[in-house]
């Protein structure tokens, strides 16, 4: 007789693809919480994130690693040496593209990185968001796809309706190797709380001023502890920091109005995080042109 302990599998897996191919919503769709950030701008990715799948045969960690993109940064380096590094640790990567964008450059420059870093890493090849294309336009993307390097496995999906989520999540677990649970039951992620936390405050700091500060906020979450006297509560006190003083009106918005926005719409996603009634006090600063200097960079967590 074969018990569980001999069967179970464990590792790593990522996905990768060009920026907006819908990596962060299929890893929370594998993993069923909201643990990595989405939005509708590309690059919002900026940390390593794992989610973790639980089943009783398998556990599969799932590494969310932000989109390749040209460096014209030294922060834009450091994101790309990560992505690299994480590439050629994982057990099996899975390459997204998009259902409603023709395979192009983007996803053949991917292509070959991939073969480049991680010569023995299986290669799942996935189409994204088949809910926003016919079932002709899916076929014709997996003969595309096919096309740009071997898979081991080509699979259409939808994170949105569901559709083949979990075929997805078996053809992964089958190239995990032989062991046992890397995480306790429960834990979705290793990302500390702070880090989550942060991430939580740039979304709602991004809304609505992508376009005027795309990659110009960063947010540190210097304390968290329990609000004085109660046991229901935490204070979090964060600073998000701009490059530029030209950049702070827009941050804070008439009389504070749009602070006070950010303010309150961060505090609800990060109350339902750590399910527990929070006090969040905001500052603005400025880190004059953080993205270029190394000092700033490591201070801010990069
Ligand atoms: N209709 C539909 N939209 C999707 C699906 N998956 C993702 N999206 C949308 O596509 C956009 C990008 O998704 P993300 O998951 O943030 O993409 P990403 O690849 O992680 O992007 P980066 O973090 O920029 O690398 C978001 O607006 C998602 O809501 C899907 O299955 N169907």
């Amino acid at each position: 007789m074969t018990s569980v302990s001999d069967t179970h599998r464990s590792g790593f897996a990522c996905f990768v693809g060009r920026p907006n191919a819908g990596k962060s919503t299929l890893t929370n769709a594998l993993v069923g919480t909201k643990v990595a950030i989405t939005s509708s701008r590309p690059q919002t990715t900026r940390h390593t994130i794992r989610g973790v799948v639980h089943r009783p045969d398998a556990q599969l960690v799932i590494v969310d690693t932000p989109g390749l993109h040209r460096p014209r940064t030294l922060l834009g380096q450091r994101l790309n040496d990560l992505v690299r590094e994480t590439w050629s640790e994982v057990d099996v990567v899975g390459l997204c593209v998009p259902a409603d964008q023709p395979v192009g450059p983007g996803d053949k420059f991917i292509a070959a990185e991939l073969k480049k870093i991680a010569k023995s890493t299986p290669v799942i090849g996935i189409i994204t968001k088949t809910d926003l294309v016919s079932q002709d336009v899916v076929g014709q993307q997996l003969l595309a796809l096919q096309e740009i390097m071997e898979f081991t496995e080509l699979i259409p999906v939808s994170a949105v309706d569901g559709f083949q989520v979990e075929t997805l999540t078996q053809l992964l677990v089958d190239r995990l190797p032989r062991g046992p649970q890397l995480y306790p039951d429960g834990e979705l992620t290793d990302e500390p709380e702070a880090t989550l936390v942060a991430e939580l405050i740039r979304e709602a700091a991004l809304e609505g001023v992508r376009d005027e500060l795309p990659h110009s906020i960063a947010v540190t979450v210097e304390e968290m502890v329990p609000h004085p006297g109660r046991t229901d509560m935490i204070d979090v006190h964060a600073v998000v920091y701009l490059e530029r003083d030209s950049q702070k009106g827009i941050m804070i918005g008439h009389k504070g109005a749009r602070l006070k926005q950010v303010g309150s719409t961060a505090r609800k996603h990060i109350e339902s995080l750590l399910g527990t009634k929070v006090y969040l006090d905001l500052h603005v600063k400025i880190a004059k042109d953080w993205q270029r200097d190394p000092k700033q960079l490591r201070r801010l967590g990069f």
